[in-house]
Order: C-alpha cells, then sequence, then structure tokens
C-alpha cells in the first residue's frame, strides 16, 4: 500500500550535504570568501579561459551544464544572423553567467566556422550581441554599476532601456530587426513556468524567440559556474541577497543571517552559501507574509489575533474504502487549533491526480494554508504531487535538489534512469528543509504535501514546520481562549438561548455535544479574546439559569 511503502521511504537518517562549492579552478582552490577577494585580480578575463576552466574544472555536473548551454547558444547563432540577436542584461547572477557563455560560445562557434579572429579588436575581445538593458529608479546603485563596469570590461554595447519590458522590446523590435533574445530564466523563476530552451514571447507581447540557455541550471549550477571561472558578479550577492528584483522588494536572504551580532548590525553569509536553493527568493517578498505572498496577494504581516485558515485534503482511496481509519487530520487539526488556526475544511479524495488537482485548487484559494497527506511515494497510487501540480496548471519537472535527497535515501535503488519521485511541479517548488526530516518538505504556494504516514511522523513534520522560523509559516495566530458549561436541559431547550448568544457575539464559535443520550449536554463557547469569551458565558448561564449545572474551564 502506498502508505506503507511511504513510510520506509521517509524513515532512513541521512544528511543532505551543505552546498560547498569546488572552487579548483586550475588557477586555485578558494576556501573562503576572502580567498576569493585576493583571487580577483587574476580573474578569467577571456572568453577563452572561460572553455577551459570548465573543461579543467572536476564537476561533471557542471561541465553537463556548460555544454548544454554551449549548444543552445550555437543552435540559435546558426538559426539566426548575429544583428538578428540580442541579450537582456541586468548584472543579476543568472545574467551574469550568461554573459560569459555567451562569450564562450559565440567564440566556439567563431572557430566552429573558421572565423576565430572575428570579433577581435586589438588583441581584445569586442561582444557582438546586443545587450539591452531596462533600468528603473528602483534598481540597487550596486546593480546598476555592476551592469555598466561589466559592459564596459567586456566591450559589450548596452542599449538603455527606460520603459518597462513590453512597450520597451516594441520600440526595439520597431527600430532594428530582433528574431531572438537571450535571458537567464532558470526553471524556479515564476516567469519560467511553460517556458523550453527556445520559447516564442507570449501572446500579447512583440513577436520574438526567448531563447533561455540556462533554463535547466539550479542555484548551485549557476555559483558553480561563477565561482569556477573567478568571473566578477555583483557585490550584493556577498552581502547575502541571492536574488535581486528592485530595492522595494528585495532583502538579503534571512537563511544566510550569522549569529555574530557584535557590530549590532546583522551580517549575512554569502548568497553561494544557501544550500537549498529552492530558498533562493526568500529575500524577495519584504512587504508580503508568505502565505499571502505565496498566493500573490498583499497584505500585512500576519499578527497574534488575526484569525488564519487552513485547509486539510487527505488522498487515499484505503481511507474511503474503510481499510484503514484516518488518525492524521483529526491530529493536525488539533494541532493548528492549539496554535489558533481555524480548520476550514477537511476532504478525503481518491487517489486520482483529477481528484487531488480539484480538491487542492479550490480550498487553496479559499485557505491561508493547505495541507495535504497520503499518496507521496514511487506507486503508480501517489498521485498528490501531480494532483497540486494540475491544481496551479504546471507540468511536474525533475528537481535535481530533491532527486540528492531521494538518492541519499535509497542509493541506487531508484526506479530506473527517471527517478519518478522527484518530479515536482515546475516552477512553483519550495523544498522546506530542516534537520528533524530526512527529505524535505514539499510547498507549492499555499499547499504543503505533507508526507507522513503515521502520528509520529506527523508530529515530527509539524515540529520542523513550527521550527522553520525564517519561513514564518505557522505563525501562532493567538491561541483560542475556551470555556464549556454542562446542563441537563435538553437540546430544545437550548436551541435558542444559544442562537442568541451567536448573534449577540458573532466572535465566538459555539458547539454543543452529549457523551450519551441519557447525559448532560456539553456546551463550549470558545473565541480569541478572554474577557469576550467570558462575557459570553455570562449571558449563556443568565440565559439558561437553573438549567446550567456546571462551568468548566
Ligand atoms: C527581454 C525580455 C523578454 C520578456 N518576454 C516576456 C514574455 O514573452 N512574456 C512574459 O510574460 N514576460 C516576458 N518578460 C517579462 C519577464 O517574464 C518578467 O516579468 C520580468 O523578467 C520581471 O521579473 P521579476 O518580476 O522577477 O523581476 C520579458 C522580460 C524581458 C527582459
Ligand atoms: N531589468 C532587466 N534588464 C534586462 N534584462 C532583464 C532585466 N530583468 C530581468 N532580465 C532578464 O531576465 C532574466 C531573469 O531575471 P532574474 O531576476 O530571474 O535573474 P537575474 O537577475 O539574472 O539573477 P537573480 O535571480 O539573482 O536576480 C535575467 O537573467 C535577464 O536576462
Ligand atoms: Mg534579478
Amino acid at each position: 500500500m502506498t502508505r506503507r511503502i511511504s513510510i520506509r521511504c521517509f524513515t532512513l537518517r541521512f544528511q543532505f550535504p551543505i552546498f560547498k562549492p569546488k572552487f579548483n579552478t586550475g588557477i586555485g582552490i578558494w576556501k573562503t570568501p576572502f580567498d576569493r577577494f585576493n583571487l580577483i585580480s587574476s580573474s578569467i578575463s577571456s572568453h577563452m579561459e572561460i572553455d577551459k576552466a570548465i573543461r579543467d574544472c572536476d564537476d561533471p555536473r557542471l561541465k553537463t551544464r556548460y555544454k548544454n548551454a554551449i549548444y543552445v547558444i550555437q543552435r540559435a547563432l546558426a538559426l539566426y544572423s548575429i544583428e538578428e540577436v540580442a541579450f537582456s542584461f541586468n548584472g543579476g547572477k543568472d545574467s551574469t553567467v550568461l554573459l560569459h557563455l555567451l562569450r564562450a560560445g559565440y567564440y566556439l562557434h567563431q572557430v566552429e566556422h573558421g572565423r576565430s579572429n572575428e570579433g577581435l579588436r586589438d588583441g581584445e575581445f569586442t561582444f557582438p550581441i546586443r545587450t539591452i538593458y531596462f533600468e528603473t529608479p528602483s534598481v540597487f546603485p550596486e546593480i546598476n554599476s555592476f551592469t555598466y563596469e561589466t559592459a564596459a570590461s567586456y566591450g559589450v554595447q548596452l542599449d538603455i532601456i527606460r520603459e518597462d519590458f513590453k512597450s520597451g522590446l516594441e520600440a526595439l523590435l520597431k527600430a532594428k530587426s530582433t528574431k531572438a533574445i537571450f535571458l537567464g530564466v532558470r526553471i524556479g523563476d515564476p516567469t519560467a513556468v511553460g517556458q523550453e530552451q527556445f520559447s516564442p514571447s507570449s501572446p500579447g507581447w512583440p513577436p520574438f524567440m526567448r531563447v533561455n540557455p540556462i533554463l535547466d541550471w539550479s542555484y548551485r549550477d549557476v555559483w558553480a559556474f561563477l565561482l569556477t571561472c573567478t568571473v566578477q558578479y555583483c557585490g550584493l550577492y556577498d552581502q547575502g541577497y541571492t536574488s535581486i528584483g528592485s530595492i522595494n522588494d528585495t532583502v538579503p536572504n534571512a537563511l544566510l543571517r550569522t549569529n555574530d551580532s557584535s557590530v549590532g548590525k546583522q551580517k549575512f553569509r554569502p548568497a553561494y552559501m544557501l544550500s537549498d536553493g529552492r530558498l533562493e527568493r526568500a529575500g524577495r517578498a519584504r512587504k508580503l507574509s508568505p502565505v499571502a505572498a505565496s498566493n500573490g496577494v498583499k497584505c500585512v504581516e500576519p499578527h497574534q489575533g488575526s484569525i488564519r485558515t487552513a485547509s486539510i485534503v487527505a488522498v487515499g482511496d484505503a481511507i474511503l474504502f474503510g481499510i484503514i481509519e484516518d488518525q492524521l487530520g483529526p491530529s493536525l487539526c488539533r494541532k493548528l487549533h492549539s496554535i489558533g488556526w481555524v480548520i476550514s475544511r477537511i476532504a478525503t479524495v481518491r487517489s486520482e491526480v483529477d481528484s487531488v488537482a480539484e480538491e487542492v485548487e479550490r480550498l487553496k484559494s479559499i485557505s491561508d494554508l493547505v495541507f495535504t497527506y497520503g499518496g507521496v511515494g514511487p506507486l503508480h497510487s501517489d498521485v498528490t504531487v501531480g494532483g497540486v501540480a494540475k491544481a496551479f496548471g504546471v507540468r511536474l519537472a525533475p528537481d535535481e535538489e530533491y532527486e540528492e535527497y531521494l538518492s541519499h535515501l535509497f542509493g541506487d535503488k531508484g526506479t530506473g534512469d527517471r527517478n519518478e519521485m522527484a518530479q515536482l511541479p515546475e516552477g512553483i517548488t519550495e523544498l522546506l528543509e530542516h534537520e528533524k526530516l530526512r527529505v524535505p518538505l514539499i510547498k507549492c504556494h499555499n499547499v504543503i504535501a505533507l508526507s507522513a504516514t503515521n502520528v509520529d511522523e506527523l508530529d515530527r513534520q509539524w515540529d520542523a514546520l513550527i521550527d522553520l522560523r525564517s519561513t514564518n509559516l505557522l505563525a501562532s495566530s493567538g491561541p483560542f481562549v475556551s470555556k464549556h458549561l454542562t446542563t441537563s436541559l435538553s437540546d430544545l431547550e437550548v436551541a435558542q438561548p444559544l442562537s442568541k448568544i451567536s448573534i449577540e457575539f458573532p466572535d465566538i464559535y459555539t458547539g454543543c455535544y452529549r457523551k450519551s443520550r441519557a447525559g448532560p449536554l456539553v456546551i463550549t463557547l470558545e473565541g480569541k479574546d478572554q474577557e469576550t469569551v467570558e462575557a459570553a458565558m455570562e449571558a449563556l448561564s443568565k440565559k439558561l439559569s437553573s438549567g446550567v449545572k456546571q462551568i468548566l474551564v
């Protein structure tokens, strides 16, 4: 059964190695960022040396990524003339990688066509591809100066555009015949969803081909390349920035914060120290709460006293057929309730992609967080992740970071060449890592796919989620205060006074149950504010007068 297999999958112990870039460049071995500064002066500047640095390095994954990216660049240069292509450069790390790939790719393309001297001016290589930079008033000054300085260093002629992307591109295409634009977009970027290495611009945009040579590169590939090639990158990345937007929406990544507060100012480790590349954009949502950010909705930070809602989707035919009794749902409800969250719905669905997708799609728009459990694993009935992808309208794509976790768990006992379990919703997946978890939890916007298959595992995953303070996912919204009352009155006698209380105290939840038909009725009043709950209880006791047996706290 799915559930058993999943238990086995996730109970082995292993430690995912923090990304330690291999700095063996053939020039020297870097150990610390400090060493890196010493090396900058001897940094590689020639386009040929980029190619050599990669060939000489001992990182097979980087070599493969490089080879594929160069292949895409060469295909583009074969399909379009040099006048018909442009490069969209903004000084960010991804576009810096692409700049150097284009330098190497163009050189290799020329060599292939027996024209290795073209593009050389006074022994210096002039970057031959028209380069566009959309400069905005809200750009980080460090990014702006890096963009200009880099352009000057590598003979790049920058076309500065001070319009929005669409209008700027329209004007560019009118002025100069541009058929293809190179971009440093990578899978995982919100804008990458649905893109291939060659993707026509979207409907409504001016017509050109978007060429994405590093689409399949991971965060660590980017850093492995920049460090291996010893090329300069914008200094903000050494100050904890991991993905850079505008000054209004970008802060250093809290996951890189150091404990050193001696100087009274927060300090951050460099970007390449971030171990989980999926959290690269964690510094890109300063003004949004995590939940709202993932919904694309603007709202204030979560605060004590506000109501936060969760929904739960249990996936499993075995629950619906009555073969197993679901214990995780009630346990999760108790946990959420204990931190003041309101559970709006708990639904159990068949182990079918469409059933999961339908429920998740509905609940994700009415809840702050949706939890799923069941249906995670290697079996054909393990459809939850596929259902979540479908709910968000994205496809499943291989996820290297996750694959690495799984290969640590399974070794060679994977499921063949393509590990289906390592296919995650493309462009929207965040891996929630924690030392208590053998495998990180999968989070897609406001949906968390729990892999727990029993209450112990659920406890562990819950503790990890609570502990992930940097994500502030499960911030307490202020605990509920409750008071109970027992009465010997009948339901009919209680009905009217209770409905009056609901009207008088709209913020109070009321609930009634009897342990047995003949036993007393237990009424619960619950709310966030102690005084209101007490006032409601007093009002109710007065209304029931002699029928009240006991008030319990
Ligand atoms: C050269 C270029 C071409 C773009 N083409 C498209 C496009 O075809 N469709 C689209 O929706 N967005 C397009 N965009 C916009 C990007 O997808 C994205 O909105 C932009 O890079 C801002 O990303 P950010 O919000 O992460 O800063 C393009 C941007 C640039 C610079
Ligand atoms: N203002 C801009 N001018 C020119 N190109 C841009 C601009 N903004 C984005 N792009 C293009 O879109 C790509 C993706 O942008 P994105 O912000 O994801 O990456 P980046 O800026 O290179 O690196 P980072 O993720 O660290 O910010 C860039 O590599 C670049 O090709
Ligand atoms: Mg950027």
